[in-house]
């Protein structure tokens, strides 16, 4: 039998991508209008108290093209603390004026492929834990997109031997590296969570990045023959400071 691989979890994450009502946000009062912009500078001042004391993270971020306006990126330690703040956010009189365009319910994963270094359990280590529960940066463009791993015919990840999965993985994490500094990625696992296996963020200053790094990696042969991809969202950082700009009509 295939030996599966052990995952090291950390925070829950949800992707909650809404689209602006902009027809009945216009029809609104400039009152109503100025209440919603203020209920949400709240929400976004909460956010960010929860990630100075360490407790989660969130990125926000407007969407180009037509699939959403905006692209929040929840990270929290239980599963009910990301309920209860999406609750918080729906109940909000901004939430008033957004319609939900998607969501996506995974959880923050590194795998155990590498052996155990001199015994120790990768997880005990603190460079780890920071990867499990991480400060997502504040860069100026994010690039979200769920996927899987196939189970066709003879391209089944699912019946690879561990290490063949390890040697793969591996080669990915070379074409990886070249792009330290100009990518930082995140792998959610959502297996038994979502639709899809994993979610891949990606963070970038220049949005060109994600399409050489997701370009050049379509050559490695974890995702030649092993990767499945769902639907891209791109977007651009949305700062707190620029919300009343950005909602001006
Ligand atoms: C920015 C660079 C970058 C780097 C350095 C990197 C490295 C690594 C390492 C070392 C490992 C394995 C161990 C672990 O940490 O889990 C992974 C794992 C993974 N990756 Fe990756 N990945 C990157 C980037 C990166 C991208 C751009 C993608 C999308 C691939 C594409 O074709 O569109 C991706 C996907 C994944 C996935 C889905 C997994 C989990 C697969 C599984 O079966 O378990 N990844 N990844």
């Amino acid at each position: 039998m295939v030996e599966a691989v052990e995952t090291m979890d950390g925070w829950w994450s949800l992707h909650d991508l809404r689209t602006i009502d902009w027809a009945s946000w216009k029809l609104a009062s400039e009152a109503e209008r100025q209440e919603a912009i203020k209920s949400f500078e709240k929400l976004v001042t909460k956010w960010d108290t929860v990630e100075e004391a360490k407790n989660g993270s969130h990125a926000m971020y407007k969407v180009v093209g037509q699939k959403a306006d905006l692209m929040f990126m929840f990270l929290r330690p239980t599963l009910d603390e990301i309920n209860e703040l999406e609750t918080e956010f729906n109940k909000s009189k901004f939430a008033e004026f957004l319609i939900p365009a998607h969501s996506y319910v995974s959880i923050i994963e590194l795998s155990k492929y590498r052996p155990a270094k001199d015994g120790v359990d990768p997880e005990t280590l603190p460079e780890t834990q920071a990867r499990l529960k991480p400060i997502l940066p504040k860069w100026e463009h994010i690039c979200f997109y769920p996927m899987d791993r196939r189970r066709a015919g003879d391209e089944n990840w699912y019946t690879l031997e561990k290490n063949v999965r390890g040697k793969l993985l591996y080669e990915h994490s070379l074409t990886g590296r070249k792009y330290a500094n100009k990518i930082k990625q995140f792998i959610t696992g959502s297996i038994g969570l979502d639709n899809w296996e994993w979610g891949v963020t990606l963070f970038a200053h220049d949005p060109l990045e994600f399409k050489k790094i997701v370009y050049e990696m379509r050559f490695d042969e974890v995702s030649s023959k092993y990767g499945e991809f769902g639907e891209f969202f791109i977007g651009n950082i949305l700062k707190k400071e620029d919300i009343a700009s950005f909602l001006h009509v």
